[in-house]
């Protein structure tokens, strides 16, 4: 854990995870942008994240793919802010199960923690946080999930899998922390491919998506701002995929 900087007063901050880069990176920056502290978490080391820290977020490194990393995570927070306005789980990890047994139970373990285990302690960890903001607005936890959580394809049967055990969490804490804590999710689509999509690929997956383009952090960043902005949601999902969910 390397805390880089100390969180400014100003509001209590939002905590994101998975802040290194691609859309974590944009949601960070973006609510800087708004004038929002950050505390940005990241797993390895990149340019963004330093330069998160050069604005003024606090930034903290922890391997969520063990229980032991999102409790230091919890601890770290918890020594550093007094208050918490929300946390964006965004953090994960993609990729097709793998075929041989030891492998696949492995990225299992791996999936579990990070898309569940880890979003559960976090959230419970600073549930104190979140409650202590002191204002009629309640707080905001947001899971970022996956529009295949709900019709899963099997080629990701464990990262789809361990998604939809996120979107069950995401209710589940609704009822636990409401009235003043709002949880909701996020379900994106087909946001920003990876290098490794190939032009069929992408063809593909765009032939299956009605409004037929990517949809750019910034589309998750809008809805991120569609929960934030609006204290009478909790409990549900907003999904962002170009109606890519219609493709059935
Ligand atoms: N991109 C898309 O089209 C879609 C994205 N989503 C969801 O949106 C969110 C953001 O997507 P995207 O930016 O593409 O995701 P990426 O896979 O590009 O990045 C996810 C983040 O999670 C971090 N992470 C990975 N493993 C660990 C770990 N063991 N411990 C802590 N952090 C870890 C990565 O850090 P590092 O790289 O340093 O390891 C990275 O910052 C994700 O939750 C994703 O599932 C859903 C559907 C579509
Ligand atoms: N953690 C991640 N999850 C997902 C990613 C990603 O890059 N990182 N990408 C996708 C796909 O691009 C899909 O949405 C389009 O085929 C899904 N989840």
């Amino acid at each position: 854990m390397r805390p880089t900087d100390t969180v400014s007063q100003t509001q209590p901050p939002i905590l994101v995870t998975g802040a290194g880069r691609r859309v974590g990176l944009h949601l960070a920056n973006r609510l800087l942008d708004d004038g929002q502290p950050v505390i940005a978490h990241y797993h390895r080391e990149s340019g963004g994240i330093e330069a998160l820290a050069a604005r003024g977020a606090l930034t903290l490194q922890a391997d969520l793919a063990h229980a032991e990393g999102a409790l230091a995570l919890v601890d770290a927070v918890r020594a550093q802010a007094t208050a918490l306005r929300g946390i964006v789980h965004n953090a994960s990890a993609f990729t097709t199960t793998p075929t041989e047994p030891v492998a696949a139970a492995a990225m299992f373990e791996a999936f579990f923690s990070i898309h569940m285990l880890a979003p559960y302690l976090i959230d419970t960890g600073l549930a104190g946080l979140l409650e202590a903001g002191g204002t009629e607005t309640p707080a905001d936890i947001v899971h970022i999930t996956d529009i295949f959580a709900e019709n899963p394809r099997p080629e990701f049967d464990i990262y789809c899998a361990t998604k939809a055990g996120l979107e069950n969490l995401t209710r589940s804490l609704a009822k636990r922390y409401a009235p003043k804590i709002k949880v909701n999710s996020l379900q994106p689509g087909p946001i920003l491919f990876k290098d490794s999509h190939t032009p069929e690929m992408r063809q593909r997956v765009l032939a299956e998506t009605p409004l037929g383009r990517e949809g750019g952090a910034e589309a998750v960043y809008r809805g991120l701002r569609a929960l934030l902005d609006n204290d009478y949601m909790t409990g549900t999902a907003i999904q962002v995929d170009g109606g890519r969910h219609l493709a059935g």
